[in-house]
């Protein structure tokens, strides 16, 4: 063997990349896991590349901080990584930037293995982190920090900026301000699983990063909005998030990029200032001819743009850019067996991913003879925190001439709802004189 020949790998050596603590940035080390079989995340989201769940060790000159732990069943190679990079006893602190078990799994144990740790959590993590720890909870150190709050490692200084519903009420990222480096958590993380870690080495994950923006921070948009509000003006060198790449190569392009995704509107034609959206579907017919008369008043006025869908069997998510712009959504359904029909609860469950709150919803359909699917849309609505100003109208079997012109009225107040006029309503004469 000549001396210049490739050493024979140790058993420690041996082990895959990232099975070991990897040095993020000058005495920052990535010590998080890798999940590259998972194929669901959460139940709600498919993850094709697996995921990671990355924490971080942060040495400063007096304290080390650990930023964020792992997923439970991921804690042994979790603190197998921790302890390669520093003793128990070293650790000052502890940063728990959101409290969702993948990130907390291995919280209880570090805490035992290191109870004299101080942990910084925002005020609404901390009733989080009470339920999590339970009984063990008084034992422990815990002070809450909003938006300017720092704690010294000593040449190190941690920055925290409060940055609620990204997407859980708790959350908030972690600046460590002489290094502009960003732990954001969920925020402008992916699942995507790649062992080379950093976005400027790893394979094309654009997929992921919007998929993720799309399930997990999308709902929240507002809060997103300002969360980035926050964190632009800060100097950013580097992104190191909860999941998937580290983003060390142009981090500030996925800020923008988040910009991008939450701005993106579809081009209109009309100058109308209001979008109404009619959905149905109907197995004879009549639900459709409800359908389409409310269309029609609806469309009557020139401040509102009416678009009526036939959703019967079909996929509904490409609906959903369609339905986070608009200002109103009505969806008729007959009552099938006691029930509204399954695509229209495909659609309304898929709208989970988008923001609702304030919409204008409105339920309609032709039933036979109890009719309680038109009453359960409405209820989901008002779940989804819509505004249902009229209530839900229901026509028994196919409608008639004058239940037409019912149909047009409830279209034409809609679109008075939507565009703010006063609404008009037909006087029952026959109610008001006792009969
Ligand atoms: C398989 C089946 C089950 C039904 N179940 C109910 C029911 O549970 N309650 C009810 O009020 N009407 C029920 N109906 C009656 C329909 O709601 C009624 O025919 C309605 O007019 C159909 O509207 P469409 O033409 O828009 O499909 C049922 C009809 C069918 C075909």
């Amino acid at each position: 063997m000549t001396s210049d020949a490739p050493a024979i790998p140790t058993a420690d050596a041996a082990r895959p990349l990232l099975q070991r603590p990897k040095e993020v940035a000058d005495r920052v080390t990535w010590i998080g896991a890798l999940d590259p079989a998972l194929r669901n995340f959460d139940i709600i989201l498919k993850t094709a590349n697996g995921t990671t769940y990355n924490s971080y060790v942060v040495r400063g000159s007096a304290g080390v901080a650990v930023i964020d732990t792992v997923k439970q069943e991921f804690t042994e190679e979790f603190f197998a990584k921790l302890e390669e990079v520093v003793p128990y006893d070293e650790i000052t602190t502890l940063v728990l930037n959101h409290l969702e078990p993948d990130h907390t799994g291995a919280v209880p144990e570090f805490l035992r293995r290191a109870p004299h740790v101080h942990i910084y959590v925002s005020p609404r993590g901390l009733q989080v982190l009470r339920a999590l720890l339970k009984d063990e909870f008084e034992r422990y150190e815990v002070t809450t920090v909003e938006t300017g709050d720092t704690v010294s490692l000593g040449d190190r200084t941690l920055r925290f900026l409060t940055t609620p519903y990204v997407h859980w009420p708790d959350t908030q990222c972690t600046y460590l301000e002489e290094q502009n480096l960003l732990f954001t958590c969920d925020l402008l993380g992916c699942h995507y699983c790649d062992a080379r870690l950093f976005n400027d080495k790893v394979g094309d994950f654009r997929f992921s990063f919007e998929y993720y923006f799309d399930h997990i921070m999308r709902p929240f948009k507002r809060y997103v909005t300002e969360a980035l509000d926050l964190i632009e003006p800060l100097e950013i060198d580097m992104i190191a998030p909860g999941h998937g790449p580290v983003l060390r190569a142009h981090p500030r392009e996925y800020i923008t990029h988040y910009r991008r995704l939450i701005t993106k509107r579809l081009a209109s034609e009309t100058g109308a200032e209001k979008t109404l959206l009619v959905f149905y579907v109907s197995a004879y017919g009549a639900t459709a001819q409800m359908a389409e008369a409310i269309t029609e008043g609806a469309a009557e006025s020139d401040d509102v743009r009416v678009s009526l869908f036939d959703i019967q069997g079909g996929d509904v998510t490409p609906f959903i850019d369609l339905i986070e712009e608009a200002d109103g959504l009505a969806i008729g359904t007959p009552t099938i067996n006691g029930d509204a029909v399954r695509t229209v609860w495909d659609l309304l469950s898929s709208l989970v991913d988008i923001e609702t709150k304030g919409k204008l919803g409105a339920a309609f359909g032709s039933y036979g003879w109890t009719g309680e699917a038109v009453g359960m849309v409405e209820a989901r609505m008002q779940g989804l925190k819509m505004r249902v100003p009229e209530q839900g109208l229901r026509i028994k079997m196919h409608p008639t001439g004058d239940e037409l012109e019912d149909c047009r009225d409830f279209g034409r107040r809609l679109a008075a709802h939507l565009a703010g006029r006063p609404v008009e309503r037909e006087i029952d004469m026959s109610a008001l004189l006792g009969r």
